[in-house]
């Protein structure tokens, strides 16, 4: 049988944009191997059964990254479609409160400003991510 779009898997994702208190955003670049491997993205994974997209977030950025952050307001929902699969990435602002950030699950962190991001190659959903932060700070 053919992957027609409606056989593809959903993958509901909490996504953070962590703030420092030099206005710049922690990204994540991803393993050579695997899906949208090399990319950089922003942090967050899963939203398992029972749990908020809140309580994921805080969840994978211990996870991912042994720091605790503030999750704050929502920046925006986007779906995408994926050659195998689709997507729901619910992103929030977040606020770095402790801990020196460790890439546990990804090969390489760095804070970056706004107006950096368009340096960095990102999956074809994080554009209007992007969009939205250049909005956001303006
Ligand atoms: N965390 C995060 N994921 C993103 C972004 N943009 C984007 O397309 N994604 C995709 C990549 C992954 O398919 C998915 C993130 O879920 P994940 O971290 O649990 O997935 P993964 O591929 O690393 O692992 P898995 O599905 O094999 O378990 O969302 C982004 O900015 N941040
Ligand atoms: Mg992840």
């Amino acid at each position: 049988m053919s992957q027609d779009r409606v056989s593809l898997p959903h993958k509901i994702i909490g996504v953070a944009v962590i703030w420092n208190d030099r206005a710049q955003i922690l990204i994540d670049k991803r393993r050579q191997n695997g899906d949208l491997g090399g990319l950089w993205e922003f942090p967050g994974g899963k939203i398992e059964p029972g749990e908020t997209v809140e309580e994921c977030i805080a969840r994978e950025i211990e996870e991912e990254l042994a720091i605790e952050v503030i999750v704050g307001d929502r920046l925006i929902t986007i779906n995408h479609t994926y050659p195998r699969f689709h997507i729901t990435l619910i992103v929030h602002h977040c606020h770095h409160l402790k801990g020196e950030p460790q890439p546990i699950e990804s090969s390489e962190l760095r804070w970056v400003k706004v107006l950096d991001l368009e340096k960095y190659a990102f999956p074809a959903a994080n554009s209007q991510i992007i969009a939205a932060l250049q909005q956001f700070i303006n």
